[in-house]
C-alpha cells in the first residue's frame, strides 16, 4: 500500500485563491487587510518562516508590516512594538514570531496582543473562547491539520485520533478542535509521560505527530490505512527539515502529509485566513 499524499502545498494554494476574492471585496469597501510580524533575533528558521508569510501576503494582496528587533532587545522594547502594532490601523492582524530570545517572558508579550488582531489564535482570550465554543481566530497549525483532513475527505467523525505532543501551539489546542461537535473525533493526547505510546499509535485511525522528535512515528507503529500528519519541524545539520514521521510510513498509511509541503503551508494559509476574517469583522462584513 502506498499512502495518498496530503498535499498541503496544493491545498494551501486553493485556499489562497479563495481568499483573493474576499480580499478584493474588502478593498472595494475601503478596508485593506494588513499582516504585521514582529521578529526578534536572527534565528535562520524564524527568518525563513516570516519571509514565507510575507511572500504569501504579497501573492494574495494583503499589506505587510515587518518589524524586527535584535536578539538583545529587552522585554520593554518588545512590548513597545506590540503596543504600536495594536494601535496601527493598517495592521489588521499580526503575530510575534516564536520562540522569543532567552530571558523574555513570551506569555507576557502574547497577552499584550489585542485579541482582535491575534493572527495566530494563541492569545489567552482566544484560547479561552475556543474552550468555551465561542467564535475566535483559531490556532493556525491545528486548524490547518483539520482543513487538510477535510479537503482529502479523511473520515474524522467518530475516528480515534492520537495527538503526540503537548506544546501550546499544537498539542494542547488541536484536541479542542477535534472534539468539537463539528468534527466529533475521539482524541487521545500522548506525551513524554505516556506509558505505552506504541499501543496508542497502533489503534489510531488518525495520528498527528507534533512532538518535535525526528522520525518518532515508525511504520510498525501505524495501523494499515491510517491517516498520518507530520507537524514536526526539526532540522538536520544541513538545515533541512526532518519531521516527526519516518517517510517509510507511506508504505502502511492510507494518507500521509509530506514534510515539507504538508502542514507547514497549511499553517500559513490559516494565518492569512485569520487576517482576512479579522479585517472582515472590522469592516462589518458578516460571513
Ligand atoms: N508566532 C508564531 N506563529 C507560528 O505559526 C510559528 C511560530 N511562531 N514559530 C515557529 C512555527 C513553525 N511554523 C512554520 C510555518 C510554516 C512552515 C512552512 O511553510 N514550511 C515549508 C518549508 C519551509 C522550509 O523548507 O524551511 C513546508 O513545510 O513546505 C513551517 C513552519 C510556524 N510557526
Amino acid at each position: 500500500m502506498t499512502a495518498q499524499t496530503l498535499d498541503g502545498q496544493a491545498t494551501a494554494a486553493e485556499i489562497k485563491s479563495d481568499l483573493r476574492t474576499r480580499i478584493a471585496d474588502l478593498k472595494a469597501s475601503g478596508h485593506l487587510p494588513g499582516l504585521g510580524t514582529l521578529l526578534v533575533g536572527e534565528d535562520v528558521g524564524s527568518q525563513k518562516y516570516v519571509a514565507g508569510k510575507h511572500r504569501d501576503c504579497a501573492a494574495v494582496g494583503i499589506a505587510s508590516i515587518q518589524r524586527e528587533l535584535p536578539a538583545s532587545a529587552s522585554q520593554e522594547e518588545i512590548e513597545a512594538v506590540v503596543r504600536e502594532l495594536n494601535d496601527d490601523p493598517a495592521c489588521t492582524g499580526y503575530l510575534v514570531q516564536l520562540p522569543l530570545p532567552r530571558g523574555i517572558d513570551a506569555n507576557r508579550v502574547l497577552q499584550l496582543i489585542d485579541p482582535v488582531k491575534d493572527a495566530d489564535g494563541l492569545h489567552p482570550t482566544n484560547l479561552g473562547r475556543l474552550v468555551l465554543n465561542e467564535p475566535a481566530p483559531l490556532p493556525c497549525t491545528p486548524n490547518g491539520v483539520i482543513q487538510l483532513l477535510r479537503r482529502f475527505e479523511v473520515p474524522i467523525e467518530g475516528a480515534e485520533v492520537v495527538v503526540v505532543g503537548r506544546g501550546v501551539t499544537v498539542g494542547r489546542s488541536l484536541p479542542l478542535l477535534l472534539s468539537r461537535r463539528s468534527e466529533n473525533a475521539t482524541v487521545t493526547q500522548c506525551h513524554t509521560g505516556t506509558r505505552d505510546l506504541a499501543a496508542h499509535l497502533r489503534r489510531a485511525d488518525i495520528v498527528v505527530a507534533a512532538a518535535g522528535v525526528p522520525h518518532l512515528v515508525k511504520p510498525e507503529l501505524v495501523k494499515p490505512g491510517a491517516a498520518v500528519l507530520d507537524v514536526g519541524v526539526s532540522r538536520d545539520e544541513s538545515g533541512r527539515i526532518v519531521g516527526d514521521v519516518d517517510p517509510a510510513v507511506a508504505e502502511v498509511a492510507g494518507w500521509l502529509s509530506p514534510n515539507p509541503r504538508g502542514v507547514g503551508p497549511m499553517t500559513r494559509a490559516m494565518l492569512l485566513t485569520n487576517v482576512v476574517e479579522a479585517a472582515e469583522r472590522a469592516a462589518g462584513i458578516a460571513r
